[in-house]
């Protein structure tokens, strides 16, 4: 469908080395857990990761992130091989970008614009499109400092008041209006999306949230799509991700958000808060977890913290476990192979967070549309409550 593609030629996928320094109280299952996350992440946007390296350390070298002999490694390992990226595991100060470079001789790639590349990559609406190119700016504008101080440091002391530094200058204020400018813009986004709220007051709003990749559209689509009474139409074409659907009667507007994930750019949380309003402007929230993911844990208390800093921590939350059938099969090959260590059973996890919630959590699977039924009848318990005590005449 759509273009041809008659004159595509193939290109070579980008490589990529990934490098990370754990401190010492880091589990080295826990790193690779981290690691398999960034080759994860480096895949996603689209290059592939050939080796990995770690060096413990109580506190990332402040010239190079690692040490000098750990350097040498990964040098050697770049002459010997196809080497595109450097992949770090925490964001890089400007100095450290620049020292990798000159010693590496690639690209030097820090967490955060490897984020901000995959958002770009994702971005479809309008709004999330500025959102991210204005997180892209934020990101540059302090570097862009520091690189041209740093050459016209190089072109000597002398030329360090001359043309080197008008071009910083020129430079920033270019960067600078391209910001104010992509927030006039977000502003009037933000204008048409409060008109647009205010013409579905009124109605109870339920937002699914959760770590990334945990089956949160997914989940939007089989929970609004199933209905009979679920229709797209309302909001096709203002915004996407959030749709109406009605349970026995009784509508509500449910959102699909964007993904959360450890060391997220706090710039870039800032230029998605008007997205995120749909977060915090909702009465209830779905916190969507995938339970065969090892760090599923870790991922909820991301997730809680992430809704601190987005001042919704006090919200309802229904917790909803998902992706059992693939915990299942996990725990099924544990069992099988002796002397591993073994999930607990579901049951054991439905008392423990039951206790821990004083709420039914529930453990579904989205793509297996295991306990959907249940899913659905307590979201219609906790919207009802919400409906009937905003409309108590309305029975
Ligand atoms: N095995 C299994 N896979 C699932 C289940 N639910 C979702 N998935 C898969 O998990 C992957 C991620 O699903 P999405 O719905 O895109 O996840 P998301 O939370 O919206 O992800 P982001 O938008 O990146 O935050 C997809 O490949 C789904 O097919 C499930 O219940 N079981
Ligand atoms: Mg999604």
């Amino acid at each position: 469908m759509g273009k041809k593609q008659f004159y595509e030629t193939a290109k070579p996928q980008e490589t990529a080395i990934l490098v990370s320094v754990p401190n010492y109280r880091q589990s080295d299952e826990q790193t690779q857990e981290y690691l398999d996350e960034l080759a994860f992440l480096t895949e996603t946007a689209g290059a592939k990761t050939i080796k990995r390296f770690v060096q413990k350390l109580e506190k990332p070298d402040i010239r190079t992130y690692v040490g000098s002999g750990k350097l040498n490694d990964i040098k050697a390992f770049i002459v010997e091989h196809d080497v595109d990226n450097v992949i770090f595991d925490d964001d890089l100060s400007p100095s450290q970008v620049r020292n990798l470079e000159r010693e590496l001789q690639v690209k030097i790639v820090d967490r955060s614009l490897l984020i901000l590349d995959i958002f770009a990559l994702r971005a479809k609406s309008a709004q999330a499109r500025t959102q991210v190119e204005m997180a892209q700016y934020q990101y540059l504008l302090p570097r862009l400092t520091n690189l041209w101080t740093h050459l016209s440091k190089q072109k000597g002391g002398i030329g360090m008041k001359g043309p080197g530094e008008t071009e910083i200058e020129t430079d920033r204020r270019i960067v600078r209006d391209k910001i104010s400018l992509l927030r006039e813009r977000l502003n009037k986004f933000e204008k048409q999306s409060f008109e647009q709220r205010k013409s579905r007051s009124g109605m109870v709003r339920v937002a699914l949230v959760g770590y990334t990749n945990v089956g949160k559209s997914t989940l939007m689509n089989l929970l609004s799509k199933s209905e009979v009474f679920a229709e797209n139409k309302l909001f096709a074409t203002v915004d996407a991700t959030v749709r109406k659907v009605v349970l026995e009667n009784i509508p509500f507007l449910l959102s699909d958000t964007v993904g959360f994930i450890r060391k997220l750019p706090t710039k870039l949380i800032e230029s998605f808060k008007s997205t995120l309003d749909e977060i915090r402007e909702s009465d209830l929230l779905v916190h969507v977890v995938d339970i065969s993911h090892p760090s599923f844990e870790d991922h909820i208390a991301i997730v809680n913290n992430t809704l601190k800093d987005i001042e919704s921590a006090e919200k309802p939350v229904l917790l909803v476990f998902n992706k059992i059938d693939q915990y299942l099969e996990k725990r099924e090959q544990e069992l099988a192979s002796e002397g591993e260590e073994v999930r607990p059973s579901l049951d054991d996890l439905k008392t423990t967070y039951m206790a821990k919630e004083h709420a039914p959590s529930l453990f579904i699977s989205a793509t297996n549309k295991i306990n959907i039924e249940e899913l659905r009848e307590e979201l219609l318990r906790r919207v009802s409550e919400i409906h009937f005590e905003r409309y108590p005449n309305n029975v």
